[in-house]
């Protein structure tokens, strides 16, 4: 039994696309990324899967339940962290935790909630109303784990986090997802946040699904950024000759930036290593610039500026 099954899905806003057509399969246990630009389509889907609002067709399965109209004890096993958290402004940090718990009848001393609150250095004493957007995240995500559900569904989690914090969060997530098998699907439109902790990713673009593979299978067919600068003699010609593998390579202050599919590295690296070359660099595109670089390509089909 699949966490997430989505068939045929359908949303839209008065006419208006939300989502068309995702087919998507996200199974127990794992780590799964949603990613896509602004506007492709990541919060209709999660609102969709929360039953916050219906679809205009096809089938939604969270957990093996059929999503249809609101299902409260399928709610009770998902926790959620919208992008934008609503909460009471008068209430403290701490108030508020004790106030959830005891909704969900969990006993807040017996769970690990504190100890993640420390991690995450939240700031529980203040009301809500004074809360930096840090801190309002940090309490959103503690929310969203303190009545340990099997789903957890994640609307751009780290917005607002520095760069230790986000760490933690990571390590909290993947402590999570082993010790008790939860399955998290969480949006983002940052890739390199996916290289790091997700197994499946699945990319939405204007609506659609275009991808849906491993990270690692991403990272694989991922190309590779080459800087090179050569001495002046017969043989730099022969490195501007190399550069026409791609379309895109620039030639700036005698150094020359293009990009190796993996397949062509070892024979590029072969040619470099016989021309007098000053500089070398050579680094893995990042999902993020992968990404990027596609849209840039299909946006800039005809723009020839700067090319060699
Ligand atoms: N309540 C709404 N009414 C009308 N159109 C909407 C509504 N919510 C979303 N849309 C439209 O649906 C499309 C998908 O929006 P959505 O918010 O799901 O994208 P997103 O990937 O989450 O973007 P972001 O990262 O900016 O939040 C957009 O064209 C958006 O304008």
């Amino acid at each position: 039994m699949s966490a997430i099954l989505l068939r045929n899905l359908n949303k839209t806003y008065n006419g208006k696309r939300g989502v068309i057509d995702l087919n998507l399969t996200v199974e127990r246990g794992e780590i799964f990324g949603f990613i896509g630009p602004n506007g492709a389509g990541k919060s209709t889907t999660i609102r969709l899967l929360l039953q916050l609002i219906a679809p205009t067709s096809g089938k939604i399965f969270v957990l093996g339940h059929r999503v249809q109209g609101d299902d409260p004890s399928l709610r009770r096993k998902i926790g959620y962290l919208p992008s934008e958290i609503r909460l009471y402004p008068d209430m403290t940090g701490h108030q508020t935790l004790s106030f959830a718990a005891s909704v969900h009848g969990v006993d807040i001393k017996k769970s690990r909630i504190h100890d993640y609150a420390e991690r995450l250095q939240w700031n529980g004493k203040q009301k809500i109303k004074s809360y930096s957007l840090g801190n309002r995240k940090k309490l959103g995500i503690l929310l969203a784990l303190i009545h340990n559900p099997e789903l957890l569904i994640l609307d751009e989690p780290t917005s607002g986090l520095d760069p230790l914090v986000q760490q933690q969060f990571f390590q909290i997530l993947r402590e999570w997802n082993e010790l008790k098998g939860t399955t998290v699907f969480f949006s983002t439109h940052i890739l390199t946040e996916v290289e790091k902790l997700c197994d499946h990713v699945a990319i939405i673009r204007d609506g659609r699904l275009v991808q849906v593979s491993t990270v690692s299978e991403i990272s694989a067919i991922s190309d590779h950024f080459i800087e090179v600068s050569c001495s002046p003699s017969e043989d730099a010609h022969r490195l501007q000759e190399l550069c026409q593998i791609d379309r895109n390579a620039r030639h700036e202050d005698g150094v020359y930036r293009f990009r190796v599919q993996n397949k062509e590295l070892c024979s590029v690296l072969a040619m470099l290593s016989r021309m007098p070359v000053k500089n070398l660099s050579v680094r893995r595109m990042s999902l993020e610039e992968k990404f990027m670089s596609e849209y840039a390509s299909e946006a800039n089909e005809t723009d020839e500026v700067g090319q060699i």
